[in-house]
């Protein structure tokens, strides 16, 4: 089939039915219940765009393999310009959501793409596994599905390992073996999205200890799987309020959710790794499961806090305040971080690195960095926009009143700006701030900086020890090293020797 349109996508979410609790009952409608309408659509515009002239050509490419037409995201980089195709789809899906949706279909197809291209990787422990990942990639591929993933054990005590917990199918682990497959039992969390995605991706972090061998899992299934039950978190906005008065948070809500396995059979053919602790460990760095996707995050990363900057700029400049030293300097260091993210990213594609197999991966260092950076730089974003609205944030009138005839007056003469920005001007670009930097919504949204990848301080350390098995900080040695200046000769004037 290759690329779908966003009416493809919409008709095959309505065509089934998982099992998705919501506030207490059970979502019988997906496409109809408010709180997913907005988002559905939001995907479906990004698979109207493949078909759309304008993006075509930069964002999807003919399939070697299959001569259709397909996503970049399934691209294995082979060659620097695979890299820039990759990115011209990340970077197209991101600025048609601001950055603020990080779980949009390219994330998870690369990170299938990773698993297809490091198949290698899993035959060297069962040759069925890199076959299953491989067909599996060109089942996701063709039928160009949107996927979540849920990676994460619940948050039950994290000082004990897996086998280790109160209850032993707390964590996701397999029960039996069937003929047919394998019986899995427990949760996996946080599958966002993932009640509006065709198919879950199960895998894990490294950080499994003997004993955890049924633990140590990887599998894909559809998303209506019998016994998957869907547990969403409270939602954020109820879908019912205006868009006008949340313009980014009535359109890019990403429910997250928990997910309870109740006896799911994943058949032998949808495994790609069980009952071995070491592939377990070994299968996030060796199977190109961070560096891939963390093209894609970087790219949506850098957008998103492009996008939080430039509402910062224009709430400064909307009431005069930017004359001042100290906005001015809040400002600047905005920018500069949105300059050196943009920088470490050009770095990234072009210090490129080539893995045994011919697959190109973005340089890990600056990739790894943008990452490290970004819980920093966001969150400074949203706190710099709080400290620059100040009051006037607060103070946004709904729409109704806005447009309520009896208050006209008032809402041009209080809620105006300065000269040449007008009432309603300024209560728009404060209601979006406000998305940003008020709301629940944009509190989850710097919360997903934080941790969207993994705990950012494990990350860093794990970066450092990276760093030092590469690097020898061999400017230290140089510096130890250096030779000793040889002595001036003594000056001697009438015989005497001069003291200084
Ligand atoms: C908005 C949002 C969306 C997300 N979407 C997804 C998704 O789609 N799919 C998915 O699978 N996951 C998703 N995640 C989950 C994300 O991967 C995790 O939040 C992240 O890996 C951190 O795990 P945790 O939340 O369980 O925190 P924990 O690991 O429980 O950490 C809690 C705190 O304890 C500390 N800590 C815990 N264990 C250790 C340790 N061993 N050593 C040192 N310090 C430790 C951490 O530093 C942290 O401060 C999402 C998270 C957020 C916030």
């Amino acid at each position: 089939m290759g690329i779908r349109t966003g009416a493809q996508y919409i008709e095959a979410l309505k065509s089934r039915q998982p099992e998705v609790w919501l506030s207490g009952r059970k979502v019988t409608n997906l496409y109809d219940e408010a709180v997913f309408r907005q988002p559905i659509h939001e995907i479906a515009k990004l698979y109207d765009m493949q078909h759309d002239p304008e993006y075509q050509d930069k964002i999807t490419h003919i399939c070697e393999e299959t001569g259709e037409r397909v996503n970049n995201a399934f691209l294995v980089p082979r060659k620097p310009e695979d890299l820039k195709a990759r990115r011209a789809t990340f970077e197209a899906f991101a600025k048609a959501t601001f950055g603020l949706m990080g779980r949009t279909p390219d994330f998870l197809n690369v990170v299938v793409t990773s698993l297809y291209s490091n198949s290698d990787f899993l035959a060297k422990y069962n040759p069925e596994w890199a076959e299953n990942a491989k067909t599996y990639y060109r089942h996701v591929r063709d039928n160009d599905l949107f996927l979540t993933h849920a990676i994460i054990n619940p948050q039950n005590d994290r000082s004990k390992s897996s086998h280790e917990q109160q209850d032993t199918f707390t964590h996701l682990g397999a029960v039996e073996e069937t003929p047919e497959g394998l019986i899995v039992r427990g949760a996996k969390m946080l599958a966002t999205l993932s009640p509006i995605t065709d198919e879950v991706i199960v895998y894990s972090f490294p950080g499994f200890k003997p004993g955890d061998e049924r633990y140590a899992l990887a599998f894909a299934l559809p998303i209506d799987t019998p016994g998957i039950r869907i547990l969403c978190r409270e939602a954020m906005q109820d879908g019912t309020r205006p868009v006008a008065d949340h313009p980014l948070a009535s359109r890019f809500e990403e429910m997250d959710a928990l997910l309870v396995f109740n006896d799911v059979l994943v058949p032998w053919n949808r495994i790609f790794l069980y009952n071995n602790v070491e592939a377990a460990n070994l299968l996030y760095p060796k199977a190109g499961l961070g560096q891939q996707p963390s093209h894609q995050t970087g790219v949506r990363g850098l957008i998103k806090l492009q996008f939080a900057t430039e509402v910062a700029c224009r709430l400064a400049d909307a009431i005069g305040v930017d004359v001042y030293l100290n906005v001015q300097n809040d400002l600047g260091e905005l920018i500069q971080s949105v300059e050196s993210l943009r920088a470490l990213l050009k770095v990234a594609e072009l210090e490129y690195e080539t893995l045994p197999s011919g697959d190109l991966v973005p340089g890990y260092d600056p990739i790894e960095t943008i990452r490290g950076l970004l819980p920093t730089f966001y969150p400074r974003a949203i706190e710099v926009m709080q400290i620059i609205g100040a009051g006037g944030l607060l103070m946004s009138p709904t729409e109704a009143d806005l447009t309520h005839l009896d208050l006209a007056g008032d809402m041009e003469r209080y809620y105006g700006g300065r000269e040449g920005v007008s009432g309603p001007d300024r209560i728009h670009l404060f209601k979006l701030a406000w998305d940003l930097c008020g709301e629940a919504f944009g509190q989850r949204l710097l919360q997903y900086e934080r941790y969207y990848t993994g705990d950012p301080i494990r990350k860093k350390a794990i970066f450092y020890s990276n760093y030092k098995k590469t690097h020898s900080f061999a400017l230290v040695d140089d510096a130890l090293d250096m030779p000793a200046i040889p002595q001036a000769p003594k000056k001697l004037i009438n015989n005497k020797q001069l003291i200084f």
